[in-house]
């Protein structure tokens, strides 16, 4: 039977990490956060919530080979009995976290729903809460009730919910995201709100469009902070390793072919990766510069622009190219943010998925060339199939150009 991925998903992330066809089983909490993977392709669906025991039995009889956490930042409780369960079935497993926070925007930092609460207690002013119906208890404190708008998904336990917690209809606003800033800044607008509650969701969750319309209508944002800060992972690491856990394909990558003659290719660290790409980008005509406080001898050898000192961000400046192969993987992980901020393309040298382009095992005589990849699953196969070819390339491209030219005389004759 076929190994599967377990996706535990109802998060924007969970629906993109659907969207490639991956053998997948995606579990959600809720109809809603089903809703989002409706339809992907290969992608068997479960909804309901379950305990780290029902995960553990699950993971044992749907042959699955590895699972993603995509939940929910706020859904603690969820991925604790994901990792229990996984541990519980030695399952290897993943976790998808969405980075950007839009802390820094926000007004007031709290840890909680009751605390805002509080907060939202000693002020005056209406309030709109775009905290979902499960914090909304939280806010049943607040005395003046008037003042409280409440922003919810359109489902009759949810609005019994809120009726049973004092929010008559004209303090409920019943809708399906995602909201754009300007439909945040009518609901803002016709509650006359001066706060707006929000979870630090990151931009993608929709929060960036929140902070957008409340910055623009003057709104101070009350902002509940993060549970705690876990380890997470982007969506196109979690893609990458599952399709390398799984032994799972991909369509090939696609060779686009650079002029870099003349242009300037600039590369961080000076050990031995960043010698072997120094030297095929030398190859391809580039002007490269390496900026490295250590040198390797091989380096040293060849015809580029040595900088010993550490990585600054203006290395950058001018760059056609960059390569980050340092062996810091923080400074290279700044590295490709840098680059993709400024639209230069970047290779991350031990971050496959970090990578705006992929380098490529080039094998060439004079400028005939060929690129070999294996779609960046295997750089040992990559290597070994471009070995392979450079053992005969040489005397194929002598062979053919021979043959082109016999072709040519025949026509000219
Ligand atoms: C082609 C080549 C060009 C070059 O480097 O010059 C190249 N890797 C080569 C060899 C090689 N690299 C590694 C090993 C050790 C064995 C192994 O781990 O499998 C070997 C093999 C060996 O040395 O035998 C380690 C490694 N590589 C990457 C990661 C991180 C990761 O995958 O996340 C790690 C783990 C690092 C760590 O542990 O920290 C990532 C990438 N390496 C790429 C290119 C890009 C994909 C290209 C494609 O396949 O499409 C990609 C995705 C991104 C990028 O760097 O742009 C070159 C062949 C040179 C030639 O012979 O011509
Ligand atoms: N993609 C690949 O083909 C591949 C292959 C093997 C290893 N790797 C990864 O690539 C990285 C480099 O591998 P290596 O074998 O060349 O390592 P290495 O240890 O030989 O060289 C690392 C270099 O980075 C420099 N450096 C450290 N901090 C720096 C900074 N802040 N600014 C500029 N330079 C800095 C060091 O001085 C050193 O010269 C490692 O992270 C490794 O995991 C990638």
């Amino acid at each position: 039977m076929e190994k599967k991925v377990l996706l535990f998903g109802g998060t924007s992330e969970g629906r993109e990490l659907t969207r490639f066809g991956l053998p997948m089983i995606y579990s959600a909490a809720t109809e809603y956060g089903a809703e989002l993977a409706r339809g992907a392709e290969n992608t068997e669906i479960v909804v309901g919530r379950m305990d780290a025991r029902e995960m553990k039995k699950f993971i044992d009889e749907s042959h699955v080979a590895c699972v993603i956490d995509a939940t929910h930042p706020y859904a603690a409780g969820a991925s604790e009995n994901i990792r229990a369960a996984c541990a519980a079935c030695s399952v290897p497993l993943m976790r998808v976290l969405r980075r950007a926070s839009e802390a820094r925007r926000a007004s007031l930092l709290v840890k909680s729903a009751a605390e805002a609460a509080e907060h939202i207690e000693k002020t005056s002013g209406n309030v709109l809460l775009t905290t979902g119906s499960k914090e909304l208890a939280a806010f049943a404190r607040v005395s003046d009730r008037s003042r409280l708008f409440v922003r919810v998904l359109p489902d009759p336990d949810v609005i019994k919910k809120c009726a049973e917690l004092g929010f008559d209809s004209g303090h409920i606003i019943a809708m399906q995201g995602p909201f754009s800033a300007a439909m945040n800044e009518e609901m803002l607008r016709m509650t006359g709100a001066r706060w707006l509650v929000t979870k630090d969701g990151g931009a993608a969750g929709g929060t960036g469009a929140k902070m957008d319309a409340a910055e623009k209508c003057g709104v101070s944002v009350i902002m509940i902070e993060r549970p705690r800060e876990e380890d997470g992972h982007s969506c196109a690491e979690a893609l990458l390793w599952a399709r390398r856990q799984l032994g799972l394909p991909r369509p090939p990558l696609f060779p686009m072919l650079t002029d870099l003659e003349g242009r300037s290719a600039v590369i961080a660290g000076g050990g031995a990766v960043a010698a072997r790409r120094a030297a095929t980008l030398i190859r391809c005509g580039a002007e490269v510069t390496v900026v490295s406080p250590e040198f390797c001898r091989e380096l040293e050898e060849l015809k580029c622009g040595l900088v010993r000192r550490k990585w600054e961000e203006a290395d950058l400046d001018g760059a056609s190219l960059a390569v980050a192969a340092t062996d810091d993987r923080e400074v290279n992980s700044e590295i490709g943010a840098a680059a993709k901020r400024r639209g230069i393309p970047v290779s991350v040298a031990d971050n496959a998925a970090a990578c705006s382009f992929f380098f490529p095992s080039l094998v060439t005589c004079g400028e005939a060339s060929a690129s070999v990849s294996a779609g960046a699953l295997s750089p040992a196969l990559t290597r070994r199939l471009a070995e392979r070819l450079r053992s005969v390339w040489e005397e194929w491209v002598k062979e053919e150009r021979s043959a082109v030219e016999g072709e040519k005389d025949k026509k000219n004759e």
